[in-house]
């Protein structure tokens, strides 16, 4: 599958990097309103491919490199700057977005859109309104990075490899986001019982460490380094991974919803099926009450950000 990337900076980049790796994109094409800046990355990315398992072609230009995109990854507009929120970012960047989706739509047409723009949620759902695309076919990242965070911490805490640790981080990416920690698993095991018999129990100090370093880990990287690339780039090229081989894979990412925790029509992160159509279902999880709560809270804020920009 053909995968556009708009946005050749830090995150569209890393993603780009990231396909290369992985083999899921059987072409990558870059575009960015600094061209030469997309034709040193298309170059740099594609000398990384002899390294790689497959021949993965990597060109830049202008819209029309994006024709026959299966996917197209929207990583244009601004990031946040030390004490800047995700939130920050929605007026500046939903002008960009109103330059770049029609020019997105006219070169590839049946594209799927996997916004990672922030704040992305809202920028999701700006992009649901620009394109006219059905829900299912616009994906925000969403907290993909954040449940990787989620499961990356616990796993250090047990000993344990990331990937036999099961837990969503739900809602916004940002602030607000809801570590689904009544739900989370060690295999098929419930967590409280793997960390009692590992010897590590999730006392409220771990679990008040954890959550920190979710929910702050943007922060702290930002302030170390200017950017974060490497998670997101990585989290991206697993969505199109979903995608281009229909895996029907359940990852949290964002989308439209029409409801959720008493909130209509809001675009947020939740478990989702994703193959060749896009996100084909919604996993509604199961919380605790004080989780349900803060879902809601998270949704409510993101509904009051998107109504400030009446969409
Ligand atoms: N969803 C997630 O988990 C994450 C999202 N982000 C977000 O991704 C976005 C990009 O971040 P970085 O790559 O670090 O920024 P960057 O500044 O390195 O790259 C942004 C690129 O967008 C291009 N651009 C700006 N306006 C454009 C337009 N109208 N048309 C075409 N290209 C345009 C710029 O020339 C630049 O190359 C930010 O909003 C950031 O907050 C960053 C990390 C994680
Ligand atoms: C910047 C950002 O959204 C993140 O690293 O989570």
């Amino acid at each position: 599958m053909k995968v556009g990337i708009v946005g050749a900076g830090m995150v569209g980049s890393a993603a780009g990097y990231a396909l290369a790796l992985n083999g899921a994109a059987s072409r990558i094409a870059i575009v960015d309103r600094n061209r030469d800046l997309a034709v040193a990355q298309a170059q740099d990315i594609a000398h990384a491919v002899p390294f790689a398992h497959a021949a993965t072609t990597v060109e830049a230009g202008d819209y029309d490199v994006l024709q026959d995109a299966g996917v197209v990854i929207l990583a244009a507009g601004v990031g946040q700057k030390p004490g800047e929120s995700r939130l920050d970012l929605l007026a500046r960047n939903a002008e960009v977005f109103a330059q770049v989706i029609g020019a997105v739509r006219a070169a590839a047409p049946q594209a799927i859109l996997l916004v990672a723009t922030n704040p992305v949620d809202v920028m999701t759902h700006v992009t649901t309104r620009l394109s006219g695309l059905a829900p299912g076919r616009v994906i925000g990242s969403g907290t993909i990075l954040d449940t990787a965070r989620f499961r990356s911490l616990l796993a250090g805490h047990l000993g344990l490899a990331p990937h036999s640790v099961h837990g969503y981080v739900l809602g916004e990416h940002g602030d607000s986001e809801v570590l689904a920690w009544s739900s989370a698993r060690v295999g098929s095991e419930p967590l409280a019982s793997v960390a009692a018999q590992l010897g590590a129990a999730i006392t409220g100090e771990v679990r008040a460490r954890i959550d920190d370093g979710v929910r702050r880990a943007a922060y702290r990287i930002i302030a170390g380094k200017s950017a974060t690339n490497y998670g997101i780039g990585a989290g991206l090229a697993r969505i199109v991974r979903a995608i281009a081989q229909d895996e029907r894979a359940v990852l949290s990412v964002s989308m439209c919803t029409d409801e959720i925790a008493g909130v209509r029509d809001v675009a947020l992160s939740l478990p989702r099926v994703l193959g060749a159509e896009g996100i084909g279902a919604t996993l509604v999880p199961e919380l605790n009450p004080e989780e349900t709560a803060a879902l809601a809270a998270s949704a409510g804020l993101l509904r009051e950000t998107a109504d400030a920009l009446a969409i």
